[in-house]
């Protein structure tokens, strides 16, 4: 079985992608420092899988723990999701963003050319588009300034690999633009575990309807969209995790020193109210919602043309929004004192 680092892969979409990766024939290996998981996620990955799930607890920017990890588990590809995420959070710690972001990346890289690993698939967000031009946005569509210093962490690491490559590095690489990841795996066994008070709509969503927020605020209903809130792109994690084993097939076919970019999103725009008003059917409740200020900085309306995924990796969605909502509300259900 081809063995698989997965860096970060007790989170959110690391541990989906474990699954996805199985299901596909891998093995995946991760490595986790659970800065911002759980380990008992490992266990959860072991009940869906039936079978022990290989995982060392580390940080990834440490070169000797990706020697231990090599040398028990010769892995022959790289995803690489490790990075803090927080937007807020990194305009008030950059260094702690630059460091782990960026810095692991580099890490990686140096390891991976040592040993002869050439496949890497990279973590990329939809936040490299700023606020765009024009819609849907295609991967030609030129990246703008970032609006924080996580979102230019996403920008300098594909620069990095681009320029890794130019250099013929014999390493092929995919960096993956996702859009904004919604649901959890439907045993709800695995789920996204927001540390705090959210800040991504769809677990402030579920929170408020499991009673732990009194109420959400819709960021503002005034913008140019077609009820005045913002529009995203809203993926099922299930659907992302799957395009990174597309990705990572698609790397093992190509020469070395390759660089792809693909969008991953269902090419749908949906607005903040669509959400919440779609959440209430399919759950059959109602939220407490009020209408509030524009969130500073918030991008107007995103999402993705998904043409050159559909077609080069043949990967297509298979959960609607309402799988994703549906999904979501059972993965906080199942929320227990455990994984909290
Ligand atoms: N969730 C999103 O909306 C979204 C959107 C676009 C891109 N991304 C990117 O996707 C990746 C995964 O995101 P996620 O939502 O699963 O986040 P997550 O926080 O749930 O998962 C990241 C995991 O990496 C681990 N980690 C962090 N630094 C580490 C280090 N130095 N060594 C080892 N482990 C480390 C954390 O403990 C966590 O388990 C990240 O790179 C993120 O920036 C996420
Ligand atoms: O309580 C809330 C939370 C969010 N929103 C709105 O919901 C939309 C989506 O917000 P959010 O879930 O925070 O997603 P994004 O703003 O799209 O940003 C996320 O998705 C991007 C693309 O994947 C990543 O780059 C970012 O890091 C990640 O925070 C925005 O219009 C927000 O204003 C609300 O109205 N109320």
């Amino acid at each position: 079985m081809k063995k698989i680092l997965i860096t970060g892969g007790a989170g959110y979409i690391g541990s989906h992608t474990a699954v996805e990766l199985v299901k596909a024939g891998y093995e995946p290996i991760i490595l986790d420092d659970f800065s911002n998981s759980n380990p008992n996620v490992i266990n959860r990955l072991s009940e869906i899988l039936g079978k022990d799930v290989i995982y060392f607890e580390g940080d990834c920017n440490d070169k000797e723990v990706l020697e231990s990890v090599y040398a028990a588990h010769a892995f022959e590809g790289v995803i690489h999701f490790a990075a803090f995420k927080a937007v807020g959070e990194s305009t008030q710690f950059p260094l702690k963003y630059y460091q782990n972001n960026v810095g692991s990346l580099t890490v990686l890289l140096d390891f991976m050319q040592q040993k002869g690993v050439k496949n890497i698939v990279f973590s990329s967000s939809c936040t490299v588009y700023g606020q765009p031009d024009q819609l849907p946005v295609t991967e030609e569509t030129p990246r703008k300034d970032a609006e924080s210093p996580y979102g230019n962490t996403k920008k300098i690491c594909e620069d990095i690999l681009v320029d890794f490559v130019k250099s013929k590095a014999k390493v092929r690489v995919v960096s993956l633009r996702y859009f904004n990841p919604v649901g959890a795996h439907p045993s709800a066994k695995i789920g996204e575990l927001p540390n705090g008070t959210p800040n991504n709509l769809v677990p402030f969503v579920t929170q408020t309807a499991a009673g732990i927020r009194e109420k959400i605020t819709v960021f503002g209903d005034d913008y140019d969209t077609v009820d005045g809130s913002c529009i995203r792109d809203f993926i099922h994690v299930m659907d992302l995790a799957n395009a990174h084993v597309k990705a990572l097939a698609y790397l093992e076919k190509q020469a070395d020193c390759f660089y792809d970019v693909f969008n991953v999103g269902t090419g749908n725009g949906n607005s903040v109210l669509e959400i919440i008003k779609t959440f209430e059917k399919v759950n059959d409740l109602k939220l407490n919602y009020t209408i509030g200020p524009r969130r500073p900085g918030d991008v107007v309306k995103i999402w993705a043309d998904t043409q050159k995924i559909n077609q080069v990796l043949g990967w297509y969605p298979q959960y609607s929004l309402e799988d994703s909502l549906r999904d979501s509300w059972n993965w906080e259900k199942s929320l227990s004192g455990e994984l909290a």
